[in-house]
């Protein structure tokens, strides 16, 4: 008895429309298999950029560390993950796409966050790594207590980075440096609008018959990423590894006015390093 009640649990959490959450887009509009079908096929902008973003800091992951290539390789899931929310809004999607952004983030700050902001008892990259990991794990069992709230708190990272972002600009001199820290809060200011008038505003929304708020973020926040991981990574070679005189350039053409942002390394190996 308890063994049926437990698997018809366990499929109920997979089913279409299983999560509390329901974004504005109007559901089973264009497909009966795909509730917000809008959402989901923006969440395929992921798959177009992260690959991108990985042959783009290939140098700089050789230089600085292979494991780098985690982040855009995690980003991939995410589109993934988020897809599979937006085309069932299931509970196990949902959980999926946050948890998949919770692990990039932890990702993220593992790696690039600037060793001057550490907590003062924090002495190197390894043990604050650790202390990552175990707030990441932790978070990762606590995200199932109030599952509405997760959005939020990763929300709140964002407007950390943001933060961070503003700080390292405070004393940057570099204009091309200068130019991707206000591109890429600017990027993430505009992201954030569209999702929360997406969640609070969706009656105005309706009204107008424009609800792919959502959808537009999808597409803001991969870019904006891509140009703030950009920047705290080149931050982060400046610091690190000096001696290869990382710069910044744009793909596909340095001259356009659009681009994905990259870092060029300068200079070269780390054996000139010990010269
Ligand atoms: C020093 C640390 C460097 C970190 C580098 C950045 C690592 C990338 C981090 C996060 C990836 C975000 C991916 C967003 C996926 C969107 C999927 C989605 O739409 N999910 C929604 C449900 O469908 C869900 O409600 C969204 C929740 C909020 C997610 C908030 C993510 C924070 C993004 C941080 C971006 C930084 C921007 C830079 C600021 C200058
Ligand atoms: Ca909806
Ligand atoms: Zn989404």
């Amino acid at each position: 008895m308890g063994g049926v009640y437990s698997s018809e649990k366990m499929a109920e959490v997979f089913s279409y429309e299983s999560s509390e959450v329901d974004w504005c887009e109007d559901n089973y509009k264009h497909s009966e298999h795909v509730v917000e079908y809008f959402n989901t096929m923006s969440s395929f902008s992921f798959f177009v950029i992260s690959p991108i973003m990985l042959y783009l800091l290939h140098p700089y992951a050789k230089e600085r560390n292979l494991a780098i290539h985690l982040i855009w390789t995690m980003m991939i899931f995410v589109g993934l993950f988020s897809a599979y929310f937006h085309m069932t809004l299931s509970f196990v999607g949902q959980m999926l796409d946050e948890l998949s952004i919770l692990w990039v983030l932890a990702a993220g700050y593992a790696f690039w966050f600037p060793r001057r902001h550490y907590p003062s008892f924090i002495k190197d990259r390894s043990t604050f790594s650790s202390l990552v990991l175990v707030v990441t794990v932790i978070s990762t069992v606590s995200s199932f207590v109030k599952p509405t709230a997760n959005a939020y708190i990763l929300n709140c990272f964002g407007l950390h980075l943001a933060y961070v972002v503003v700080v390292e600009m405070r004393c940057c001199t570099d204009q091309k440096v200068l130019r991707l820290g206000k591109l890429s809060v600017a990027l993430w200011v505009l992201a954030i609008s569209c999702w929360v008038s997406d969640r609070f505003g969706c009656s105005f929304w309706q009204r107008l018959n424009f609800c792919y708020l959502h959808g537009i973020w999808h597409i803001l926040i991969v870019i904006a990423v891509a140009y703030a991981s950009t920047l705290i990574a080149y931050l982060d070679a400046s610091y690190e590894i000096p001696y290869s005189l990382p710069g910044l350039q744009y793909w596909p053409c340095d001259k356009w006015a659009v681009g994905l942002p990259h870092i060029v390394l300068k200079g070269t190996t780390k054996t000139q390093k010990r010269c």
